[in-house]
């Protein structure tokens, strides 16, 4: 790609402020593009370079700004905002995927696809992560209640940017230029079919990648394509491509499903019992509201899904930390003791 400057590569006031005297003098900025096993592909004014990963660097993901130091890594910028998911398998581990977000389009078809409970999941990730959420109902082509589908959103929150596109059609995304301008960065999230890619490469315009080296040999020596890349739009913005944030799973707090449903929060704050769970407790400002159609069931049954699974990923969280630090501590001891040991 063109050396781009580093506004447009989404440097702004946040980053910059939290440089020192000294930082302001020698150190460099960039902007890292790709995240490899080995290292990190990291652009600025100086162009693409390569950062190799070592064991005293912190956790770093696409999108992250760090500063260098004569080529070398120095740290890593505070995050406008991180996402992150919980790892696969039965560990509980988070794992960074995209940082430094400004706007998520939460991708969604009018047709098949369409589902308040899945945009309300995405809406609580937004919310955890610190980005902007717009949702952008795609195949407006193939149907036709549009407009309804569309107040359907906006009544889950009536500050929320809802689009309906037809994601083929040039013209028609263009209505997502706003959240598009020079130096934003943006991730599409949403289900399989929604329409992502189609939607990515009319808004890249079929643009070439940002990065070239998305490739990288694996333990057999093939080249995979690990694909999590920062990619550069027609309109100037970059768009965070991440596998990734397709098979997302919550690991969110309590405040992200807080923000997704402020409207039962507001209730919660008149059940009886601070610690309500809104199941059967006597009391329960929730249950009455369902009861006197106030709140609607479906909208009360995703809350109660996402807080149960929320609860279930903390708790296996808190565990592996128990574990972890119950670990650190036998490592301790047992140093301790080789010491104790050696001094007789
Ligand atoms: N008519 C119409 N078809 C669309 C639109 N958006 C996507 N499609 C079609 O829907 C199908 C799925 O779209 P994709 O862009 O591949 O969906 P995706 O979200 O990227 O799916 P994954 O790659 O599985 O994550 C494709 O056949 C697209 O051509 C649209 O706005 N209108
Ligand atoms: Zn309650």
């Amino acid at each position: 790609m063109d050396a781009l400057s580093l506004a447009n590569l989404g440097w702004h006031a946040y980053f910059q402020q939290q440089l020192s005297l000294e930082e302001w003098e020698v150190a460099i900025p960039v902007r890292v593009i790709a995240a490899h096993r080995s290292q990190l592909d990291a652009t600025g004014d100086l162009g693409l370079i390569s950062i190799p990963l070592a064991t005293d660097m912190p956790a770093i993901t696409v999108g992250d700004w760090l500063l260098l130091k004569q080529g070398r890594f120095q740290r890593l910028l505070d995050r406008s905002s991180v996402f992150t998911r919980k790892a696969p398998g039965r560990k509980a581990q988070e794992q960074l995927l995209a940082a430094n977000v400004d706007t998520a389009f939460i991708v969604c078809s009018l047709n098949d696809d369409f589902n308040l409970n899945r945009i309300e999941r995405y809406l609580t990730l937004c919310h955890d992560a610190g980005a902007e959420p717009v949702v952008v109902l795609t195949k407006q082509d193939l149907c036709m209640d549009a407009d309804e589908k569309r107040q359907q959103i906006q009544q889950l929150d009536p500050l929320l940017c809802v689009e309906t596109v037809n994601g083929l059609d040039p013209d028609s995304a263009a209505q997502l230029q706003p959240w598009c301008r020079a130096g934003q960065t943006i991730v599409l999230l949403g289900s399989s079919g929604a329409g992502k890619s189609t939607l990515t490469n009319t808004l890249l315009n079929k643009q070439e990648q940002v990065t070239g080296g998305i490739r990288e040999a694996d333990d057999k020596g093939r080249h995979t394509t690990t694909g999590r890349t920062l990619l550069s739009m027609a309109g100037g913005a970059l768009l965070i491509d991440t596998p990734g944030l397709r098979e997302l799973q919550l690991a969110v707090d309590d405040e992200a499903i807080a923000a997704t449903f402020s409207d039962i929060t507001k209730l919660a704050d008149h059940c009886r019992f601070s610690d309500c769970q809104h199941n059967n407790e006597p009391g329960c400002a929730v249950l009455k509201a369902l009861e006197c159609g106030d709140l609607d069931e479906r909208r009360y049954r995703s809350f109660v899904k996402l807080s149960r699974e929320q609860s279930r990923n903390q708790a296996s969280l808190a565990e592996r930390h128990k574990a972890d630090r119950a670990l650190g501590k036998f490592y301790k001891r047992t140093l301790a003791d080789g010491h104790r040991l050696k001094g007789r």
